[in-house]
């Protein structure tokens, strides 16, 4: 029986083109300034990363090619959360979830199961993306965030770790994502999996896992809460 849901963000809970044609945009137009800041200890962390992993290149130039090629970095996360902290406060920035997402969140809240997110994303940049959207604060639905800080989405490891963190056997946590090799580590991690096929983001179909269009799509094949 699924007692917990864990949920990637881009690709499943939000178009890719959300992410790509207005958040890293953003984040874009704000890095050249953010990494002059020469101040803020988590600028300065992550440029030096950065620095360690690409001596003698523009550390702008290193985060401007992971964006064109959607590098899942964690200095690079580190920092577009720094800069949509701004957009998402003044209202430039406001996520625009798939719609079957808030509502089979809100249901399966309500129905007992427990929710939580395992994304690239920093966990700031999560909290900051699920409390501001159109349906409003969607924060308190879940009850725990995984960043790149538990590891990479493609190792076993890290399931297992978040396995161990939520206290629950792991067949009884269902993953939702709609990258194949992040499934495979989930599975090889013993959890439970589900890709979302987004017809609006091109999804490749990943053989040999269950597959849902949407969350109600989900709902109906592992029996969770209704909408
Ligand atoms: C707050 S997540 C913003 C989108 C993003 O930058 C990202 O890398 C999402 O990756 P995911 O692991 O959710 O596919
Ligand atoms: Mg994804």
């Amino acid at each position: 029986m699924i007692r917990l849901v864990l949920l990637d963000i881009e690709g499943t809970t939000l178009p890719i083109s959300f992410v790509r044609d207005v958040m890293f945009p953003y984040a874009a137009k704000a890095l050249p300034a953010l990494l002059q800041d020469h101040t803020n200890p988590t600028v300065v962390a992550a440029r030096a990363d950065i620095v360690v992993e690409y001596p003698g290149q523009d550390p702008l130039k290193v985060c401007q090619d992971w964006m064109k090629a959607d590098v899942k970095a964690a200095p690079l996360k580190t920092l577009q959360g720094l800069t949509w902290r701004q957009g998402f406060e003044d209202g430039t920035l406001q996520a625009d979830l798939y719609p079957d997402v808030p509502p089979a969140l809100k249901a399966w809240s309500k129905g007992g199961l427990r929710l939580a997110v395992y994304s690239s994303g920093s966990i700031p940049s999560q909290k900051l993306l699920y409390g501001h959207t159109a349906q409003g604060d969607l924060t308190p639905l879940f009850e725990d965030f995984f960043d790149l800080s538990t590891g990479g989405k493609k190792d076993a490891e890290s399931y297992e770790k978040i396995t161990a963190a939520v206290g629950l056997p792991a067949d009884e946590i269902l993953f939702l994502s709609d990258i194949g090799a992040e499934l495979d580590a989930a599975r090889t991690a013993a959890m439970s999996v589900c890709q979302l096929v987004r017809e609006q983001d091109g999804t490749i179909p990943h053989p040999g896992v269950a597959q849902a269009p949407d969350l109600n799509a989900v709902s109906s094949q592992f029996g969770l809460p209704v909408a």
